[in-house]
């Protein structure tokens, strides 16, 4: 179970890349084994192109390294607070994408404008509040998980599969590492279009909520005319 979680990850953190997501050794992806509670998560500052699946660092629910030779990403604390709080997630991504990180640095949330954004955002994306000071300065990396969940409270991490950080980057998360990877590039599709979108017209409104009803509902509930396959 381990082993083939390892390589999920391995996959997921060598997609970033891959979609322009990240540059350099920005950027970090994770899953957990729900039934361990055992994290797996990219190590800290190395090359994507030269990482293999031994090179995963596997940390337990404190954060504490239980197999692996390096460091895990330095934002493993934030990771471990998202799976605590939202337990129907199984990988989470953290990119550092130009057009969501635009919005983010931006602080503001991207708004449901169309189609393409309601098949996987169930409403806006949200953008949370600036960093207080002693959350700086003290276990940050922590604080911002805290913080993204503040910004959850009443929103439902699984309809609303990411957020925008203020003054830093998106986090986003699936039931798989895979998923992951899928709603991060979606996310920077979607912040790209919304931004071109208010350029069009600075005045653009949200979609209609019966159309983000019908294409969320419709993805992800009874009927979904997703996820058929060709035999
Ligand atoms: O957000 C940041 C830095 O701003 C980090 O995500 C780095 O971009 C990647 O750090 P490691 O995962 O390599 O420790």
């Amino acid at each position: 179970m381990l082993e083939q979680l390892k390589q999920e990850v391995l996959e997921a953190n060598l997609d970033l890349p891959r979609h322009g997501l990240v540059t350099f050794t920005w950027g970090n992806a994770s899953g957990i084994d729900r039934e361990t509670g055992l994290v797996v998560i990219k190590p800290s500052g190395i090359d994507y192109n030269a990482m293999k699946a031994e090179d995963m660092v596997v940390v337990d629910r404190k954060g504490a390294v239980v197999e692996g030779k390096w460091k895990p990403s330095s934002d493993t604390a934030t990771h471990l607070v998202l799976y605590e709080a939202f337990p129907g997630i199984g990988g989470i991504v953290h990119t550092h994408s130009p057009w969501a990180t635009s919005w983010a640095q931006a602080g503001r949330p991207i708004p449901a404008l169309g189609t393409t954004h309601a098949d996987y955002f169930y409403g806006e994306i949200p953008c949370t509040r600036p960093m207080r000071d002693a959350e700086i300065a003290g276990a940050y990396e922590e604080e911002t998980g805290r913080v993204i969940v503040e910004t959850f409270a009443g929103r439902e991490p699984d309809d609303i599969p990411g957020v925008l950080v203020h003054a830093h980057a998106p986090f986003v998360w699936g039931t798989a590492p895979a998923t992951a990877v899928h709603h991060a590039v979606v996310l920077e599709e979607v912040a790209k279009m919304a931004y071109h979108t208010f350029q069009l017209r600075p005045e653009a409104q949200p979609m209609a909520a019966g159309l983000l009803d019908r294409h969320y509902l419709r993805k992800h509930g009874a009927g979904a005319y997703y996820g058929q396959t060709a035999t």
